[in-house]
């Protein structure tokens, strides 16, 4: 690892208010612990993946797994509720779904970041699932565009140039900028390295919503 990979202090993102709203309410009701919660679940599927056990020990973790979904299970609440994902000043965002991506530079128009691929999103042969990298491209994207003062926005298209393999447990650099504003359409760019190799490049619309299409992040839900 070189000096430029090591992780560097994550730079907190100026939201906008729509999520600053939304994130600070599950931050507000969050139980201490869930985040450390959600960085044993990312490595129980980095885990579960890397794993060929006996099956003394297929049934033992499947056991205890059971048991953890029963858990969590008496406490389901409905998406509006839900923490998972919405811890947004984090850089796994609070969910394990994308690999998180630590940001290290933001401007209003561009994002640059570290992340890593783990056993979980293997393609094959040690090298990240396409799937995953288009995933990781409109995670990074969707935090741009959630920066300042740009309105809630969706993914209209997303389209992803695989250059070279991507590898797994190595430190990759992204980076992703606003190309070109044009009413509600942003058109973004990004690109993901392995130290000095593109491993990909991606281009993606994102609209920015009309206000019918935009739920309301401030309701309050009761205590508890
Ligand atoms: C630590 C920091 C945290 C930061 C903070 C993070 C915040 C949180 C992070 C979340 C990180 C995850 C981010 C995931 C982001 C998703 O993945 S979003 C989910 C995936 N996307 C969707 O589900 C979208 C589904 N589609 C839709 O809802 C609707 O089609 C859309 C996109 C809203 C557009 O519908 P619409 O508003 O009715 O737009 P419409 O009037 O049809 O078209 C408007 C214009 O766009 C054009 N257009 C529409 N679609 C297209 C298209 N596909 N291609 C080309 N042109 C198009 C139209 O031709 C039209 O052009 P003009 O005629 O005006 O020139």
């Amino acid at each position: 690892m070189t000096e430029s990979d090591r992780p560097q202090p994550h730079v907190a993102v100026p939201l906008n208010g729509y999520w600053t709203e939304w994130s600070a309410r599950a931050a507000r009701n969050a139980a201490p612990g869930w985040a450390a919660l959600v960085g044993e679940m990312a490595g129980l599927q980095d885990t579960f993946a890397a794993a060929a056990p006996p099956p003394e020990a297929v049934a033992e973790a499947r056991s205890l797994v059971e048991q953890t979904r029963a858990v969590l299970a008496r406490h389901e609440v409905g998406d509006d509720d839900q923490w998972f994902g919405r811890f947004l000043p984090a850089p796994d965002r609070g969910q394990t779904f994308s690999p998180p991506i630590r940001l290290t530079g933001i401007t209003e128009h561009a994002l640059a970041g570290k992340t890593m691929f783990g056993r979980f999103h293997s393609g094959n042969n040690s090298a990240a699932h396409g799937g995953g990298i288009a995933l990781l491209f409109d995670d990074l994207f969707g935090r741009l565009v959630s920066v300042g003062d740009i309105p809630p926005a969706r993914t209209a298209s997303l389209s992803v140039n695989y250059r070279s393999v991507t590898p797994l447990d190595e430190p990759l650099a992204v980076e992703a900028s606003v190309a070109e504003v044009d009413g509600r359409k942003l058109y973004l760019t990004g690109t993901l390295r392995h130290g000095d190799r593109l491993c990909a490049d991606a281009t993606a619309l994102f609209l920015t919503l009309r206000p019918e299409q935009i739920r309301p992040a401030e309701a309050e839900a009761p205590p508890g």
